[in-house]
């Protein structure tokens, strides 16, 4: 019998209320109990040797494979908020000065080359690294800048745009890292593969700035304490390196094996005194839960983009990027020119977009543009042009009662476009046929992923109809 069974069993005789209350708890401590289960196999045992040798010092964490979240690590004991979960001495961090031993002086960025000494590292059967390398996962399938056409098609747009610059950037940085390594050697050389793959082990962030909300921009720089600045699988090194070009990222062994949740509360950092990276944990862990960090405050898009998986449940920072749907109506419902004028004083480039229970100011200052007439008189346009540049800096803020109802409208016939498209979408995605995903080694979990956005892009769409409806119910 299970413990959720027994649990229900020795309130039986409890009222209604209680009796549900106390189901509830059990199904959150049977949750919380989905253990993992240890890795035990020859790599990681001949890893774990290596770092004793070596002296890491000792962890309360093991590598173990979680149902939900893939290979992370275990608590091996009580964790107590403040206890310092992994100490990474300078010797297990590739960083700048390792590569400067090994290179000298060079014009590569840190991650062009760092992802060439990976691809080194990997070839040398005889690498000090070799334990740790070994380790590494083999593919990064689930990253969408790896997905084959017909899976990136389905992207939303946003995404399909940056994911298109990280696969230029990957480009062109393997031209540099080559033309780099032919002045060294001419004999020498490193194929595409070889490169993306260690490329993808640190990949950068690139600088998506639309992709963060401006209130969760805000709350990083609030929350920017308790999380790690985290790409792939490099940290970013807080300490200062003028000599590091491109940003100071660092391999850092074995913390790198830490999964991300949104919930994690952690300290981290490069302790000058232990010469050591060093993570200490804010949130509490009993021995068997898995152990987590927080990579910061990213929606799905940016997840999947950067780190390849997506939050199944709740991710309270998943927006809607309503861009082009904005654009699309200036377009439909203005003149030519009222259009152009409009969009030149909103200036474009903005947060657009919507959000469980949220809708930005700058789609609302929008919308409330779209709303106010325009004219066709040349005197009467100077004056409108005041006028709606006044509401795009909120010193009109509610124009009419009129005009905020037209300004509800309009947005619930985009969220009904964001829904038709999320609809469309996927019903293409269910077309990928099973014989596609063999011919086009598309992973299950990346597949998955992608009607998760979907699903979730038009929950929010609902979610901002229902609000709409409310608000226009309330105006009667
Ligand atoms: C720093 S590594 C963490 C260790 C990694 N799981 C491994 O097996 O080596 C980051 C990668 O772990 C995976 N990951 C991290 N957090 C996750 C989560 N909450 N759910 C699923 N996968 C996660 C993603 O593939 C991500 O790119």
């Amino acid at each position: 019998m299970s413990h959720l069974d027994d649990t229900i069993l020795l309130h039986k005789r409890r009222g209604r209320t209680a009796r549900r209350r106390t189901i509830l708890a059990a199904m959150r401590n049977t949750t919380q109990e989905i253990r993992g289960k240890v890795v035990r196999d020859k790599t990681y045992d001949k890893f774990i040797d290596w770092l004793r040798q070596h002296n890491f010092p000792k962890t309360k964490m093991v590598l173990a494979e979680f149902p939900e979240t893939g290979r992370g690590m275990m608590a091996t004991g009580d964790i107590e908020p403040g206890e310092i979960i992994v100490s990474v001495p300078k010797k297990f961090l590739i960083c700048n000065e390792t590569l400067q031993k090994e290179y000298g002086q060079h014009p590569l960025t840190m991650h062009q080359l760092l992802a060439l000494h990976i691809c080194f590292l990997k070839r040398d059967s005889n690498s000090w690294w070799k334990p740790y390398i070994d380790l590494l996962p083999s593919h990064f399938n689930t990253m969408p800048v790896k997905y084959p056409k017909i899976l990136a098609d389905r992207l939303p747009t946003s995404l399909k745009g940056e994911v298109s610059q990280q696969m230029k950037r990957l480009e062109s940085d393997y031209t540099t890292a080559s033309r780099f390594l032919k002045s060294r050697n001419k004999n020498e050389f490193i194929t595409y593969k070889e490169y993306e793959w260690a490329w993808l082990c640190g990949t950068e962030h690139l600088q998506f700035t639309k992709r963060l909300r401006i209130s969760d921009k805000q709350q990083q720089t609030n929350n920017k304490n308790f999380l790690i600045m985290l790409n792939t699988r490099c940290i970013h090194m807080s300490t200062i390196d003028a000599t590091a070009k491109g940003g100071n990222i660092a391999m850092a062994i074995l913390l790198d094996f830490l999964n991300h949740s949104c919930n994690a509360k952690i300290e981290s950092g490069f302790n000058v005194r232990t010469q050591c990276f060093e993570i200490r944990t804010l949130t509490p862990y009993k021995t068997g839960e898995q152990i987590f960090i927080n990579y910061g405050p990213h929606d799905n898009l940016a997840i999947l983009r950067e780190y390849g998986f997506i939050i199944p449940d709740q991710n309270d920072f998943n927006f809607v990027s309503l861009d082009k749907e904005i654009w699309t109506l200036f377009d439909e419902m203005e003149t030519a020119r009222d259009s152009q004028l409009k969009k030149e004083i909103l200036q474009k480039e903005g947060d657009y977009s919507i959000k469980k229970h949220e809708i930005s100011f700058r789609l609302l200052s929008a919308l409330r543009l779209l709303a106010i007439d325009g004219s066709h008189s040349r005197v009467a346009l100077d004056q409108r042009y005041f006028d709606w540049r006044d509401t795009i800096l909120g010193e009109t803020d509610i124009i009419s009662q009129d005009n905020e109802r037209r300004v509800l409208i309009m947005l619930k016939s985009l969220c009904e476009r964001v829904i038709e498209s999320s609809d469309n979408e996927k019903t293409r995605l269910m077309e990928i046929s099973s014989q596609d995903m063999i011919k086009y080694n598309i992973h299950n979990y990346a597949l998955t992923f992608v009607k998760q956005i979907w699903r979730e892009t038009e929950e929010i769409a609902r979610m901002t109809i229902l609000d709409i409806e409310q608000k226009l119910g309330e105006m009667i």
